[in-house]
């Protein structure tokens, strides 16, 4: 049996997800703080919801996909019902396993996860990694929950924080450069719809490209960029306007930030 413990938008992208794999709803428990949420998410996916004390007893897997700011509170609800045959998988930013394994009795494992918000297409990016108590076959297991959503890979846990401002909340960068370059459209006298139309299909080529050609997005890039055409045109502007560094800093406070979450 798979518990989603806090079941909100990732909550309920992944519970679609492991649906749509085909898993069964009779072998899922969701729980949701308020009970109009839960009933909805009985009738939408026919799944059982309870409370989080019996999902921890029940559960043989723990997902745990509440903010990092209720993490303490969940933990020190659940902590006494979790026993050591459960894994534990949290999908929150910036929260440790170490942070996890101190509210729960010794030795039950736990792996955290960071993935994002394409889980809802099954083109997630999730990054994994095993606590203390975590070995192989938890690793495995979480590999398997999460490989039909999208990509799995695993790294230490000293990267979660960069790979949460990375690629947790690398979509929101893409859909930020998307806005922008419809707003570029605007200026230029583009109707909104074809201004959208253009920018998104060239973001779904792109993104087709980066991923099915093998080529690095340099040569990629360079490929667009005629001698003495257009595309140099706007580089030269993107590089005036710091463009990279501002890049670079960005994820660099959204790393940061991750590290400071745990600390409420
Ligand atoms: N939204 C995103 O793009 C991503 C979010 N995450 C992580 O996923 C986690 C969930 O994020 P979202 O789904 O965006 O948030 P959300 O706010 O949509 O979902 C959290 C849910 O947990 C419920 N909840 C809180 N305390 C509870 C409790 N004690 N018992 C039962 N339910 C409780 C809330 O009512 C809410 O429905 C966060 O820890 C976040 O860091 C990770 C990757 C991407
Ligand atoms: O913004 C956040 O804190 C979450 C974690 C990664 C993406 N969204």
């Amino acid at each position: 049996m798979i518990a989603i413990l806090g079941t909100g938008k990732m909550g309920e992208a992944l519970l679609a997800g492991v649906l749509r794999a085909g898993r069964r709803p009779s072998e899922l428990l969701v729980t949701a703080r308020r009970e109009e949420r839960a009933a909805a998410l009985r009738e939408r996916y026919g799944v059982e919801s309870v409370a989080n004390t019996e999902a921890a007893a029940k559960a043989s897997v723990l997902v745990l996909a509440v903010k990092p700011q209720d993490m303490g509170t969940l933990l020190a609800e659940i902590g006494p019902h979790v026993s050591p045959g459960t894994l534990v998988v949290s999908m929150a930013a910036g929260i440790t396993t170490s942070f996890i394994s101190e509210r729960l009795s010794a030795d039950v494992p736990v792996v955290r996860v960071m993935s994002n918000t394409p889980v809802l297409v099954d083109e997630a990016m999730s990054v994994i990694s095993a606590g203390e108590h975590a070995g192989e076959e938890h690793l495995a297991l979480a590999e398997e929950l999460l490989r039909p959503v999208g990509k799995v890979t695993r790294l230490p846990e000293s990267l979660q924080d960069a790979a949460t401002a990375l690629s947790g909340s690398g979509p929101a960068y893409f859909y930020y450069l998307v806005e922008a370059m419809v707003d570029a459209g605007i200026l230029l006298g583009m109707p909104r719809a074809a201004a959208l139309e253009l920018v998104i299909q060239s973001a779904v080529g792109a993104a087709v490209m980066l991923r099915d050609s093998g080529e690095h997005p340099v040569l990629l890039r360079e490929a667009v960029t005629s001698p003495g055409g257009t595309t140099i045109s706007a580089i030269r502007e993107l590089e005036k306007h710091g463009v990279r560094a501002a890049v670079l800093e960005a994820i660099e406070a959204a790393r940061d930030r991750g590290r400071e979450l745990a600390g409420g």
